[in-house]
C-alpha cells in the first residue's frame, strides 16, 4: 500500500513514528457536495447537481467507511440511479485494485471483486491521478466519481453518506430522513465520540506500534462499548426508537468486530457477541431489508488479514468464527 506524491505512486505504509507509535487517519481531500438543485453550498465552488446516473461509487466491500455508502445507497433506493464497482479485497503494492489483466502475482481474485468498466482502470490510484495530476496524499474508498466532469466529487464518507441521506430525494420519492434536524446535535455528538472510540478505535489499537498507544486505545474502545451497552438497555436505537445515521455508522464497525477486529487488531476484551444489547442491536440492523446485501464477509476477511502482511506476515485468513446474524435479535 502507498500513497500519490505530486501524482506519482510511492509504495509506503502508514509511519507512527512521529506520534509516539499511535495512529492518525489523513484528512480525506476531496470535499465537493453534490446538491438537489445544483447550487453549491459555498459560493464559487463547482456545482454538482443530484442528477440520475451522473454519479458513481468506487468502494471496497472490506472497508468500514466505504460501507456506510453502500448501506445509504440501498436504503436510501440509490441503486438506480448511483453505479458501484467494487475493489478486491488485497491491497498490497499498488493499493486499491481493480479486478483484471494486470492485477498483481500476489494479490488474487476474490469473487465480488469488478474490472473498472467506466474508467478502464487498473488501479484507484489512476482514478485519483485522473481527477488531478498533481494529488498528494492517501488513495482511500469510498471514492463519489462525477461521470459528467470526470472527477472526484468527494472521498469522505460521512459527507458522501449527507448527500445520499437528502439530496437525492426529489428524484427517487424516498424521504426516509437518517439525519434528522431535530437529532442532529445529538447524532453529531455520538458520531463524533464513536468515531474516536470505536470506529477509528479498532484501527488505532490494530495500528499502534507501542504497547502504551495499543493499551490507550483497547482501554477507550471498551469502555466506550461498555456505555453504548448501556444506552441501548433502554432504546432500540442510539437515539431511541428510529434509526439514524449514528447507528448505520456504529454498525459497519460491529459487524467486523468478531470475524476481524478482536483477533487481527488484538480488539480482545470481550466479542460482540458477548454483550447482550449490543449483539441484539447489531442483528437488527443486519437483518433491515437490503442491510445484509452490502456485507460480504469474504471481503472482509481476505482483506484485513492479508493486506496487513506487519500484522499478519503468513497472509494466513482465518476461517472462523461462525457468526449468528440471521437469528430473531428480539429488539422490538
Ligand atoms: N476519511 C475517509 C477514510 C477512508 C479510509 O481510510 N479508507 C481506507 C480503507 S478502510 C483506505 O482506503 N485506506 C487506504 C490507505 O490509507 O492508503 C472516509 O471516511 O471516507
Amino acid at each position: 500500500m502507498g500513497l500519490l506524491q505530486n501524482g506519482q505512486w510511492v509504495d509506503q505504509w502508514y509511519s507512527t513514528k512521529d506520534r509516539d507509535g499511535q495512529f492518525q487517519r489523513e484528512e480525506s481531500s476531496f470535499r465537493h457536495w453534490i446538491t438537489a438543485d445544483g447550487q453549491p453550498i459555498k459560493t464559487g465552488e463547482t456545482p454538482f447537481k443530484a442528477e440520475k446516473g451522473r454519479y458513481h461509487l468506487y468502494v471496497s466491500l472490506a472497508c468500514p467507511w466505504a460501507h456506510r455508502t453502500l448501506i445509504f445507497r440501498v436504503l436510501k433506493g440509490l441503486k438506480d440511479f448511483i453505479s458501484v464497482i467494487v475493489v478486491e479485497p488485497h491491497m498490497l503494492g499498488n493499493g486499491w485494485e481493480f479486478a483484471g489483466r494486470k492485477q498483481s502475482k500476489l494479490a488474487h481474485h476474490i469473487i465480488g471483486a469488478d474490472r473498472d468498466t467506466l474508467n478502464q482502470a487498473d488501479y484507484l490510484y489512476q482514478i485519483y491521478q485522473k481527477a488531478q495530476a498533481n494529488y498528494n496524499g492517501r488513495v482511500t474508498v469510498p471514492v463519489l466519481w462525477d461521470k459528467q466532469n470526470q472527477t472526484i466529487v468527494s472521498n469522505e464518507s460521512s459527507e458522501i453518506i449527507r448527500m445520499l441521506n437528502s439530496e437525492f430525494d426529489q428524484l427517487t420519492g424516498n424521504e426516509l430522513d437518517f439525519y434528522p434536524r431535530h437529532l442532529r446535535q445529538q447524532i453529531d455528538k455520538l458520531n463524533n465520540f464513536i468515531y474516536s472510540t470505536i470506529n477509528n478505535g479498532v484501527y488505532k489499537a490494530g495500528f499502534a506500534t507501542t504497547q502504551t498507544a495499543y493499551n490507550q486505545a483497547y482501554d477507550a474502545l471498551f469502555d466506550a462499548l461498555d456505555k453504548i451497552e448501556r444506552i441501548l438497555e433502554d432504546k432500540r436505537y442510539l437515539t431511541g426508537s428510529d434509526l439514524t445515521e449514528a447507528d448505520l455508522r456504529l454498525f459497519t464497525t460491529l459487524i467486523r468486530f468478531d470475524a476481524v477486529y478482536v483477533g487481527h487488531f488484538k480488539t480482545n476484551m470481550k466479542r460482540i457477541v458477548d454483550y447482550s444489547n449490543l449483539q441484539g442491536y447489531l442483528k437488527d440492523i443486519y437483518q433491515r431489508p437490503g442491510v445484509a446485501s452490502t456485507v460480504n464477509f469474504e471481503h472482509i476477511k481476505q482483506h484485513y488479514y492479508f493486506s496487513h502482511d506487519t500484522i499478519n506476515p503468513t497472509r494466513i485468513v482465518p476461517n472462523g468464527p461462525v457468526l449468528d446474524l440471521t437469528s430473531t435479535h428480539g429488539r422490538g
